[in-house]
């Protein structure tokens, strides 16, 4: 029989993993699955479950949670001799990893999505000695985004996020950063690096409209400049999938990126709180197999 590991956060977003455990559960037996349920308690409770489950063979693994929750499953996966694929019913704040797939944000539909026969393979990065999904953020900006309290998240959902990020904004401080990638270099003050492997960061979905899950490559943000944050150019920007063109950003994409600071800089992965710079990014391509609607 094959076999599925369901591994369940139930702090994730607003509380609301558990509801729809069962669901997930039958869908998978509907499907032929013998189930395993793990729910998490705590930080790396997810990698060791999703370790286990592809040791033990698990033809499929099935996140409900955050982004945090998948990129440990996905630290799990990785590395491991047989890769489980990736089911999603995403029940985080942001979910952006589940929008770039086009998985349903609606707990009903992404369920049913389970049952589709189409797999994806999706690039991974990598930084430094672990794998990231999303985004890895360097900056002010970042730092204030990590500080936001999970009691926060649960209660006022990605609108947590904008509230730290105006306070801020208001400040406007900037670290002086050295970032390198194919043989170029980039040095000066930014309150915001951003290195994104999909079309959504933040919970917006055209913030790297180019930005495609398989193209073997980082997408890169330097935001020279957060005054225009306060213009209403910005939001057009970013809401039109300009932000590449803005006068205040220098977009480029590449395999490879190193980013290092004199000034202890921390930085922000996939929504959590992530190591202090220097780090050294790069992608796996076509890592990590996906289950996505039929349809997408
Ligand atoms: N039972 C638990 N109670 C509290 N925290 C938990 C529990 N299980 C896991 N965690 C923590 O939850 C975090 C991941 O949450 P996750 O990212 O899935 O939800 P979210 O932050 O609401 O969503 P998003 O990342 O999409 O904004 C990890 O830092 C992990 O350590």
């Amino acid at each position: 029989m094959t076999q599925a590991t369901i591994i369940v956060n139930p702090s994730s977003g607003k509380e609301e993993a558990l509801d729809y455990l069962r669901s997930v559960e039958e869908l998978l037996q509907s499907q032929g699955y013998e189930v395993t349920v793990k729910e998490t308690q705590q930080e790396g409770d997810a990698t060791g479950y999703s370790i286990a489950a592809c040791k033990a063979g698990a033809d499929m693994i099935v996140s409900i949670g955050g982004d945090g929750t998948l990129h440990e499953t996905i630290n799990g996966l990785s590395g491991q001799a047989h890769q489980s694929k990736l089911g999603i019913i995403p029940l985080g704040t942001v979910n952006d990893f589940a929008r770039a797939l086009q998985i349903p944000l609606i707990p009903e539909k992404a369920i049913r999505t389970l049952a589709s026969s189409r797999v994806q393979l999706v690039d991974a990065g990598r930084l430094n000695n672990r794998l990231f999904i999303n985004v890895v953020a360097a900056g002010k900006l970042a730092e204030s985004l990590t500080s936001v309290s999970s009691d926060d998240k649960s209660r006022f959902g990605a609108l947590a996020y904008f509230k730290e990020g105006i306070k801020e904004l208001a400040g406007n401080a900037s670290y002086p950063l050295t970032i390198q990638h194919d043989g170029y270099t980039w040095v000066g003050e930014t309150p915001l690096f951003l290195a994104a492997l999909t079309n959504s960061v933040g919970g917006f979905e055209k913030l790297a409209p180019e930005a495609a899950v398989d193209d073997g490559l980082i997408h890169c943000f330097i935001i020279k400049n957060l005054h225009f944050f306060n213009t209403l150019t910005v939001s057009l920007s970013v809401l039109l999938g300009n932000l590449k063109n803005h006068k205040d950003v220098d977009y480029f994409t590449a395999r490879e990126v190193t980013v290092t600071s004199s000034d202890t800089v921390r930085t922000n992965v996939d929504g959590e709180e992530g190591p202090a710079l220097p780090v050294k990014l790069s992608v796996l391509p076509r890592h990590i197999r996906v289950v996505v609607p039929n349809s997408s």
